[in-house]
């Protein structure tokens, strides 16, 4: 099922069992960080390929989940699989792409999106030299994104959503089988959202697996092909055309559901 365009250097057969496995696994996964749980008895199985929304209202445990199944918090109780391996000890780290709320706000770094996007082959070429064959890796997934044009701008000197897409691009540079996004859009203008949503719905007919953590219901159904509504526990989780069920809604969100579906209920 990875079926995404990886460099023409790699294409040899990947045949394993891996296709058959899922990209995420929780299994009654629950976790506080005291006495109280932030997340109770969550059971999610993903596999490669799909695009999956996680909402819920603030404080619902949705980065809590996040952490858990990229393996930087360990589970009370059940257990988190990355891959097929405890997530805890996954090591593979090319293999997930992470875009943050905010990406490189506050960072001074004058460094260039090509730049940038360069760290993203650094898993494979071990911190040496990238071949003329990682560098064109590099200049594609800057193409893809659609920053050929800002190569060689400075990441501080970019708008939010350009900034995200350079943080695409790493990950595409590495190229990742998972991405997994974090409220990708706060702060970035209107006008973008909706090509970033575009770039993502790309992404993911080319084969790779999203994971993303969105407030923005409207954009989560209109482009996320299933829904996971969390609030401490697991209301819904099914396809995104079904989860305009208002049940489903006011028992995850309560009385502030419309505050989230667009102010207008
Ligand atoms: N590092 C931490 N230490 C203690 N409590 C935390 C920590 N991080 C989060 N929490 C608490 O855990 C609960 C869930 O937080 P979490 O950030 O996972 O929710 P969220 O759904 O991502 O919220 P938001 O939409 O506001 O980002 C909240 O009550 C929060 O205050």
């Amino acid at each position: 099922m990875r079926s995404h365009h990886r460099s023409d250097t790699d294409e040899a057969p990947t045949e394993t069992t891996e296709s058959e496995s899922p990209v995420i696994e929780l299994t009654d996964v629950s976790f506080g960080y005291t006495a109280t749980p932030v997340v109770e008895d969550i059971s999610v199985s993903i596999d490669p390929g799909e695009y999956v929304a996680v909402v819920g209202p603030n404080g619902s445990g949705k980065s809590t989940l996040m952490r858990l199944l990229l393996g930087l918090l360990e589970p009370d109780a059940g257990t988190a699989e990355l891959f097929g391996v405890d997530a805890t000890a996954f090591d593979d780290g090319a293999r997930v792409g992470y875009v943050a709320q905010r990406a490189g706000t506050g960072q001074d770094m004058p460094i260039t999106v090509r730049e940038v996007v360069k760290m993203g082959r650094f898993p494979h070429v071990g911190f040496g030299r990238l071949s003329a064959a990682d560098w064109r890796i590099v200049d594609k997934a800057i193409e893809t994104v659609g920053m050929t044009g800002f190569a060689d701008r400075r990441i501080t000197n970019l708008s939010g959503g350009q900034r995200q897409r350079a943080f695409i691009a790493r990950a595409l540079a590495g190229e990742a089988d998972l991405l997994v996004l974090d409220e990708p859009t706060v702060g970035v203008d209107t006008e973008s959202v909706d090509a970033f949503y575009e770039l993502l719905d790309v992404l993911h007919a080319d084969g790779i697996t999203v994971l993303l953590i969105e407030h923005d219901l409207q954009a989560v159904t209109e482009h996320a092909e299933r829904v996971i509504c969390l609030n401490r526990e697991i209301y819904f989780d099914g396809p995104s055309a079904e989860f305009t069920d208002s049940a489903a809604l006011a028992r995850a969100f309560g009385t502030g559901a419309q505050s989230l579906t667009g102010g207008g209920g």
